[in-house]
């Protein structure tokens, strides 16, 4: 997928345009799991639906799995699955599998086809005991995985995922990133759009920031975690200011004030952070939470910098 000079621009009757997105790049390899992150009104939803032919750009190249996305829409929609989620696109009053086979037509499957590969979706999304279900009787973190195989199956060499876990249960979430990871990773290539940047680090093996329409940062989450910002981190329980000012004076540390009362030393080195450690725990202080550089804090020293979130 090669995104090149994308822009997207509403026009607002009686109102000044809205420019979505804003000469956006964008380069994914193909089998891999790329992340889209970005404030509410960053722009992701309106990239998911040029991407999948819904929209089209108002200026820049768009090239998905070799075809160019504006002019040549059909050959992009027959290669690629998409799963906005929630209620849309699912027959509430038809079961789960009556749902499937209802996509499978429009796929153009039929007959025996249509059944082993219904049949076969479900038992890998852990659908079958659900498959006589009504699809509205389900929970959202079951809906969720009907989305998921209604998106597989016309096995599509690209799936657009766009907040797939969004409003689930931390169990119901878990379970849907393990069908990601073990079912759809490597499979073929996945965008992924989430708010949860743990999600990011865990399914993609890059990601792309974005923010005001425009790309913020790009790359390996687990690098971008670590640019410019420090390696460990330890979060005091209580405020021990005498302890803290001992340590900055002998380690290489910065000390942080996170939240009234709760300090954050950064540090930058492994050593480092061991011999504040021991300082620590010679000024008997054993009350604290030692973590590593997240893409969390780089995300929010980066968007709350550029004040681009709505
Ligand atoms: N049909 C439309 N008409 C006018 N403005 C629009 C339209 N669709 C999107 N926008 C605007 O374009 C910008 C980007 O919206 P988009 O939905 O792509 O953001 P997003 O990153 O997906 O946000 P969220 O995380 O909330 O889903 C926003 O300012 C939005 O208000």
């Amino acid at each position: 997928m090669d995104v090149r000079g994308l822009t997207r621009t509403f026009r607002r009757p009686g109102r000044p345009d809205r420019i979505a997105l804003d000469a956006v790049e964008l380069a994914v390899t193909v089998g891999t799991t790329h992340g889209l992150l970005g404030p509410n009104g960053a722009g992701k939803t309106t990239l998911c639906k040029i991407l999948s032919t819904v929209l089209l750009p108002t200026s820049g190249e768009v090239r998905v799995l070799g075809h160019d996305a504006a002019r040549d829409p059909r050959a992009v929609r027959s290669q690629i699955g998409i799963a906005f989620g929630g209620e849309r696109g699912l027959y509430g009053r038809l079961t789960v599998e009556q749902n499937l086979r209802y996509w499978a037509a429009l796929l153009g499957l039929g007959g025996r086809q249509a059944r082993s590969r219904v049949a076969l979706t479900m038992e890998r999304f852990g659908l079958r005991d659900r498959a006589r279900d009504r699809v509205e009787t389900l929970s959202r973190g079951w809906k969720q995985r009907v989305h998921l195989a209604r998106a597989v199956l016309g096995e599509p060499q690209l799936l657009i995922l766009d907040e797939p876990t969004a409003g689930l249960d931390p169990v119901a979430a878990r379970a849907v990133r393990q069908i990601v990871s073990d079912e759809l990773a490597g499979t073929c290539t996945v965008l992924l759009t989430t708010h949860d940047l743990r999600e990011a680090e865990l399914l993609c093996s890059t990601v792309t920031v974005m923010g005001g329409g425009r790309v913020l940062a790009a790359g390996n989450p687990a690098e971008l975690a670590l640019t410019d910002r420090p390696t460990h981190t330890v979060v005091l329980a209580t405020p021990a200011p005498a302890v803290v000012e001992r340590l900055c004076a002998s380690v290489r540390a910065t000390a942080v004030e996170v939240s009234s009362g709760r300090t954050e030393l950064r540090f930058t080195s492994s050593t480092d952070l061991q011999q504040g450690i021991a300082v620590l725990l010679s000024d008997g202080v054993v009350g604290f939470t030692v973590g590593e550089g997240s893409l969390e804090d780089y995300y929010v020293d980066l968007v709350g910098s550029r004040g681009v979130g709505e």
